[in-house]
């Protein structure tokens, strides 16, 4: 049967590039010149890619290598720390638990979920409050812990980085964030897509159509490829082909509706039409749990209404999940 996929056009990567070094310069003149090619790309659509981020390439490396070996592990090992053994959404989901785009089947992935790792006497995992408490580390994998701490303690930083970046890209005052980013809750998730099957079902790929929920997503691919961001034409795809040292980073919906969509949250998916294994490592930063999001008043023209009504980062997410694995 022919797929849904198959008629579709894909352009070849127009996502700009943008050295962020200048982000971190004590020259606010620097600082406000690399604001505004993020800005350029935000009003864009949303998706961007960044060079110059200081990330060490070894850790990235020892992140992929701890990648794939999880999920190469034998089943025990990955059922010994499936999420539903989780209370805050931590640890190993099975291929087609998913389902990111609605009326599409399941994702054709399987993920591990990581985040701040809290211990069980934290006041916020007494409350339950949501996505909060201890992570689930595989056994026998001594370094998989060490390496995705350091890679997340990283992303944290570099997130914090973007959002000054951000603020300044909004011509707002660099600190404008920084409540938002202070009590900062964030997600790493490893993936593995396998290949596209060749009697995949109407619509069935590795990441259904969907936008981020959170604030911004730094992602990290590998040479594989298969991300594709909606273009500005119905039925148009934007392939984000991997560049090596490279993070495509893109914004969710959080900042969409702080911005009234002038800064876009754009719908992605994801086709391993590669024949190959392909792995990926989205961090997902959402920001302070308790953060009221809505509409920047420099968001709004004269007579223009918010689109969206205020919300938290915790009231949104726990929708969005609520959602997609509903
Ligand atoms: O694997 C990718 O390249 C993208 C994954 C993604 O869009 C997501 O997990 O939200
Ligand atoms: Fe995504």
């Amino acid at each position: 049967m022919a797929s849904t996929l198959e008629a579709i056009h894909v352009s070849s990567s127009a996502l700009p590039i943008i050295d962020i070094g200048g982000l971190s310069s004590p020259s606010v003149a620097e600082r406000k010149a690399v604001a505004e090619r993020l800005r350029e790309a935000c009003l864009d659509n949303g998706f961007f890619y960044v060079v110059n981020h200081g990330v060490p390439e070894r850790l990235v490396a020892a992140l992929f290598d701890e990648t794939r070996r999880f999920f190469d592990s034998p089943v025990a090992v990955k059922s010994a720390v499936d999420k539903s053994l989780s209370f805050c959404q931590r640890g190993f989901e099975p291929m087609r638990a998913q389902r990111l785009e609605a009326g599409a089947p399941p994702d054709l992935k399987e993920s591990f979920y990581i985040g701040p790792e809290l211990s069980l006497d934290d006041p916020r995992v007494v409350a339950r409050r949501f996505n909060h408490g201890p992570n689930l580390w595989p056994v026998g994998m001594e370094s998989f812990r060490p390496v995705t701490e350091a890679y997340f303690g990283t992303m944290l930083d570099l997130s914090r980085t973007l959002m000054r970046g951000l603020a300044l890209a909004l011509h707002l005052d660099e600190e404008y964030f920084v409540p938002y980013c202070t009590k900062a809750h964030a997600t790493l998730r490893l993936l593995h897509y396998p290949p596209q099957p060749a009697n995949a079902a109407p619509g069935e790929k590795g990441a259904g159509a969907h936008s981020d929920f959170g604030g911004i997503t730094l992602l990290l691919q590998d040479e594989v490829g298969g991300l594709q961001v909606q273009g500005k034409t119905e039925g148009d795809w934007i392939h984000a082909t991997p560049i090596p040292g490279a993070f495509v980073v893109n914004l969710g919906d959080l900042i969409a509706r702080w911005t009234n969509d002038r800064f876009r949250s754009t719908v992605h998916r994801v086709v391993n039409a590669s024949g190959r294994e392909r792995y990926s490592v989205p961090f997902f930063f959402s920001g302070n749990p308790d953060q009221v999001v809505e509409c920047l008043p420099s968001c709004l023209a004269s007579g223009e209404a918010p689109k969206y009504p205020p919300t938290t980062v915790e009231g949104h997410l726990k929708e969005m999940y609520r959602r997609t694995y509903g």
